[in-house]
């Protein structure tokens, strides 16, 4: 795809097939989670998150989505318990959302779609960087988070308010003391099952963990998401809007629950 990948019709999630096999591969995401189907495994460990606000780096308009990235060249941000092993260290953040309220999230539940989908993710420290994580099966841990339309959230404001500085494609500013933690909702209840990078690479390596309990964004706060462009400076605006890839075939895996 000499265009290189995106999220319109000549190089949106129906194309990438055609330069990536492994879009049809058999763990690729998102999916619909069918929470009737999910099955309650009490094994499954709590979750465990600790983010370091001095951790918090950057924030960067990539061209397909916004990112808050973080320093990881130690513990101090960790993901640890859950349905994973070891220690995964949080790398970075970024959301997905739609062009109305109606769409946006990657994973569905019974078919909805939300608003948005926060991903924060994360790699494991057994391997020696996240590029040499991200192409192991167990080498990445993504949480995502729904936003449901409700209240304004102060803490997502914080990220919103950076968005002036970062609109077209290939900006960056520095985002510093952030606490990751203030994104997440009261519960960290949550679905589990082995995934993929839900844009390409599509490297199925991603242990997905989605937590059942949405976070509050307003109308005016999604707007303020789609005030970001896919384009850079030199190129003709277009919107950054409905950078969600739609679900994927299950192809037979299991999706786990963390609770009842
Ligand atoms: N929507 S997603 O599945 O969460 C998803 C999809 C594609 C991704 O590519 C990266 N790369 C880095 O973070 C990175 C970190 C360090 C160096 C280079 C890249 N993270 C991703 C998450
Ligand atoms: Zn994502």
């Amino acid at each position: 795809m000499a265009h290189g990948w995106g999220y319109g019709t000549t190089n949106g999630p129906d194309k990438w097939g055609e330069d990536l096999p492994v879009a049809n591969g058999p763990r690729q995401s998102p999916i619909n989670i069918v929470p009737k189907d999910a099955q309650y495994d009490k094994s499954l460990k709590a979750l465990q998150l600790k983010y370091d606000p001095s951790n918090s780096n950057g924030i960067l308009n990539n061209g397909h989505t916004f990112q808050v990235d973080f320093v990881d060249d130690t513990d101090s941000s960790t993901l640890t318990g859950g349905p994973i092993s070891g220690t995964y260290r949080l790398r970075q953040f970024h959301f997905h959302w739609g062009a109305s309220d109606d769409r946006g999230s990657e994973h569905t539940v019974n078919d909805i779609k939300f608003p948005s989908e926060l991903h924060l993710v994360h790699w494991n420290t057994k391997y020696p960087s996240f590029g040499d994580a991200a192409s192991q099966p167990d080498g990445l841990a993504v949480v995502g988070v729904f936003l449901k339309i409700g209240a304004a959230n102060p803490s997502l404001q914080k990220v919103l308010d950076a968005l002036d500085a970062i609109k077209s494609k290939g900006k960056q500013t520095t985002f510093a003391e952030f606490d990751a933690k203030t994104l997440l909702p009261g519960s960290l209840d949550y679905w589990t099952y082995d995934g993929s990078l839900t844009t390409p690479p599509l490297l199925e390596s991603v242990t997905w963990i989605v937590l059942k309990e949405p976070i509050s964004v307003s109308p005016a706060q999604m707007a303020k998401f789609r005030s970001l462009l896919f384009t850079g400076d030199e190129e003709t605006p277009c919107c950054m809007v409905d950078n969600y890839r739609p679900p994927q075939p299950l192809k037979g895996r299991q999706v786990r629950a963390s609770f009842e």
